[in-house]
């Protein structure tokens, strides 16, 4: 059986990957492409448990370092129960968020060192990387803005705007090291120019 692909979604704060989800879900399946759609932190009941830990306010300072492992821990399970087994039965997975988020978040916003995250990559997941990840990029006041009428906030989305700029950063420069994996889509155009851009990186990992 042919190992299914892996598909990321990333960026930062309401540049729209939760409304692109559902469209490349239909992209795929118009090319007869089985997908699993999941997200992270989450995707299994377990990692959903810690995804509700990491996102909601408390009282108590959640570190940096702890803020780190509870994303990793997650990703452990979620790569075990989820991502792996259906690659294996050669579906493909989209995932809304996946470790370039942290090295942008964790890495970029926290200013945690990038070498402990590459090492709890290695640990967490061996030689799996995504074969395509497609970065939303918008100016992050454009993504505050979108995101702002969607209500409550979670405690991410408290941060001050030097914080999302440094996300910003962290995922540009990543996506800058490796353009065969990463495709950068300008999402602070009209959403069908962004879903245009979108289809044309799909299309050229279908006949890859
Ligand atoms: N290209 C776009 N142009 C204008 N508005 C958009 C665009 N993409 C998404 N939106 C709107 O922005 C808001 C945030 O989008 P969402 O998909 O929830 O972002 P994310 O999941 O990345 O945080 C939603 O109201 C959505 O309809
Ligand atoms: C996967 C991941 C997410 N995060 C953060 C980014 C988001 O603020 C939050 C998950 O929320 P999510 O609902 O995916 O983001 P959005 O609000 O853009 O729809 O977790 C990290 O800090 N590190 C990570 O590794």
């Amino acid at each position: 059986m042919k190992l299914g692909r892996f598909i990321t979604l990333e960026g930062g704060e309401g540049v729209g990957k939760s409304t692109n989800l559902q469209f490349i879900e239909q992209i795929l399946l118009e090319r007869q492409i089985e997908v699993v759609i999941t997200r992270e932190p989450g995707g299994t009941e377990l990692a959903e448990r810690i995804r509700k830990l990491l996102l909601e306010k408390s009282d108590e300072l959640i570190t940096s370092q702890a803020e780190l492992l509870l994303m990793f821990a997650a990703r452990a399970q979620h790569i075990q129960h989820v991502i792996l087994p259906a690659m294996q039965q050669g579906r493909w997975v989209l995932c809304d968020r996946f470790t370039d988020a942290t090295y942008a978040y964790q890495g970029g916003g926290r200013n945690m060192d990038v070498n402990m995250i590459a090492w709890l990559e290695q640990l967490v997941q061996g030689s799996l990387r995504p074969n395509l990840t497609l970065l939303l990029d918008a100016p992050v006041e454009i993504g505050m803005r979108r995101a702002m009428h969607r209500g409550k906030l979670d405690r991410f989305e408290t941060e001050k705007v030097d914080f999302f700029q440094r996300v910003r950063q962290a995922y540009l420069e990543r996506a800058s090291l490796d353009q065969n994996r990463y495709s950068i889509i300008d999402a602070s155009l009209p959403l069908i120019e962004v879903q245009a851009q979108i289809t044309q990186a799909i299309d050229k990992l279908c006949t890859a």
